[in-house]
């Protein structure tokens, strides 16, 4: 896996570019390695041995690859998979008025010091986007799920999860909002 990139590196604030098809050889060893490393970062033995931070999703520019691709790995609390695709070219088509955010915050590889707060996203989103083989898909999330996705899709965009975070009071939400454990 390339070195994950860091905040401060303009690539994590530039919209990246689309992904073209059919993928060219290295973008479909990208998309691999990225799901790869979300496996192993969630496989409690080869993460210790390989010291990997552990990881729901994973975009392309975090790796210094400005294109909009990103892989989500979500796993459900019955350690059931609840979410596994490789999205090209995801957009959001639908998101609902509902906001909610994860209890505990959100991380990410690219942002090394903690951030508190609740990071403000939509409960429920319906993207369009392309598999690795090129087909046209849609999908509707919710929850965990649909957290993650937007965490990813945030990154081809250039936008980082504590951007979402209310300055003035981290834990101010919508008194409607669901906040999801
Ligand atoms: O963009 C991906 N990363 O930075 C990988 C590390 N962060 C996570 O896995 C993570 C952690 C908490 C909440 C969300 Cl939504 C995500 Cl995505
Ligand atoms: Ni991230």
């Amino acid at each position: 896996m390339k070195d994950i990139v860091r905040d401060g590196d303009p690539v994590l604030r530039a919209v990246a570019q689309p992904v073209a098809f059919p993928l060219s050889a290295e973008d479909k060893k990208l998309a691999d390695d990225m799901m790869e490393y979300l496996v192993n970062s969630q496989d409690p033995e080869i993460a210790k041995k390989h010291q990997l931070r552990a990881g729901v999703g994973l975009a392309a520019p975090q790796v210094g690859v400005s294109i909009k691709m990103a892989a989500v790995l979500v796993p459900g609390d019955d350690g059931k998979i609840l979410l596994k695709e490789v999205l090209c070219n995801p957009v959001i088509v639908r998101e609902s008025v509902k906001p909610a955010a994860l209890a505990e915050g959100e991380g990410c590889l690219s942002v090394d010091e903690d951030i508190p707060g609740y990071v403000v996203r939509h409960d429920r989103i319906t993207i369009q986007y392309q598999n690795v083989a090129g087909e046209k898909k849609s999908i509707r999330v919710k929850d965990y799920p649909a957290i993650v996705c937007q965490h990813e899709i945030d990154h081809l965009n250039g936008h980082l999860f504590y951007d979402h975070i209310n300055k003035k009071n981290p834990f101010s939400i919508a008194p409607d909002a669901v906040i999801v454990q």
